[in-house]
């Protein structure tokens, strides 16, 4: 996993439920202009809010679209209600990647407006991570725990998580959080522990917890190593975002594509994304192997075994080696 992650057998997990925000994100709408004073506000504090700055239309379409399948798929609210009140059905667990979210994060992310934002945030022309995640997150349902993205997902470069609120979220509703600066301490995961290994307990300052009242137009970046996770919804309502990642459209390490064949050290894959089209890349101890569920890891060893010609995975590339194979997503 991460070299730099903790190593600590005897230590309690961090217990997301204690965590109490203390703090308010800044909001950096002005720094959009000025890339410098940006960069340096998100390597100091590990975040950047900015407030109602996505197309209202879009935010609007991807809301509805989420609204009908939380109706007509999970029977989480009842058709047509624009509140998106909970009618108190449960829901059903790793649904967040099902195919029927497909395309309603990649509509609002490529919408014109929303690449010209993303390109002043990111510096140059984005592109998505093929890696997304659809929320709708029922009242008293189990929030995110503690974690941060980057461990999870070694080798992507330079790429940006977001996270899109498309519902009202004040604290009742619930929302992300994130530990304010505590980015700068590296990974805090606990490799010592299994799958997910879990942050200990006292490795993130207690008042370093910001949120805010979250508005559908909001868009919250984090910082890979920020520590962040979901609060708790004790509204009546459902909790509706995705989160998803942009990257240099120029240089993209993190790409969807079909498995053509498989050696015990190696992988040819299809790129969906014609830029990129047929690649072999090495596959090694290191490399993060999550083929066929992205929430477990399978050996190196057998690599071939689990891993098949015409899988749609998501892949990332560390020059001619391959970081990471994934289950793929419904971007
Ligand atoms: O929405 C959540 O509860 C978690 C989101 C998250 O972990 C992320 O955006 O990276
Ligand atoms: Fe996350």
């Amino acid at each position: 996993m991460n070299a730099q992650a903790l190593h600590l057998p005897e230590a309690a997990d961090f217990d997301t439920a204690s965590i109490r925000p203390s703090r308010t994100f800044e909001i950096c709408n002005h720094l959009l202009d000025d890339h410098a004073a940006l960069e340096r506000f998100y390597s100091d504090n590990g975040y950047l809010f900015f407030r109602d700055v996505l197309d209202p239309r879009s935010v609007r379409d991807a809301r509805q679209a989420m609204l009908d399948i939380a109706a007509d798929e999970f029977g989480l609210v009842e058709k047509g209600d624009p509140l998106g009140r909970w009618t108190g059905k449960a829901h059903v667990a790793w649904s967040e990647e099902l195919p029927v979210f497909a395309g309603i994060s990649r509509k609002l992310v490529e919408h014109p407006a929303n690449q010209d934002l993303l390109a002043k945030i990111l510096g140059e022309k984005a592109c998505m991570v093929p890696m997304v995640q659809y929320r709708l997150y029922p009242p008293n349902g189990p929030v995110t725990m503690v974690h941060q993205d980057g461990f999870y997902s070694p080798g992507i470069q330079d790429y940006r998580p977001l996270w899109i609120p498309l519902v009202s979220c004040p604290r009742e509703v619930g929302g992300l959080t994130v530990a304010v600066g505590q980015h700068r301490k590296g990974y805090l995961h606990n490799v010592a522990k299994p799958n997910p290994f879990p942050i200990p307990e006292g490795a993130i300052e207690e008042d370093s917890w910001a949120t805010i009242a979250y508005e559908p137009g909001d868009l919250l970046v984090v910082h890979p190593c920020s520590p962040h996770a979901g609060l708790p919804n004790t509204s009546d309502r459902l909790r509706i975002s995705f989160d998803t990642r942009v990257q240099s459209a120029a240089r993209p390490s993190a790409f969807a594509a079909t498995v053509a064949s498989v050696t015990p050290s190696s992988v040819t894959v299809t790129a969906d994304d014609p830029v990129v089209g047929t690649i072999t890349l090495s596959v090694d101890p290191e490399s993060y192997l999550r083929p066929v569920s992205r929430g477990r890891r399978e050996p190196f060893e057998t690599f071939t075994e689990y891993t098949v010609p015409g899988m749609h995975l998501v892949v990332v590339r560390e020059g001619t080696r391959c970081a990471m194979l994934r289950e793929g997503s419904q971007p």
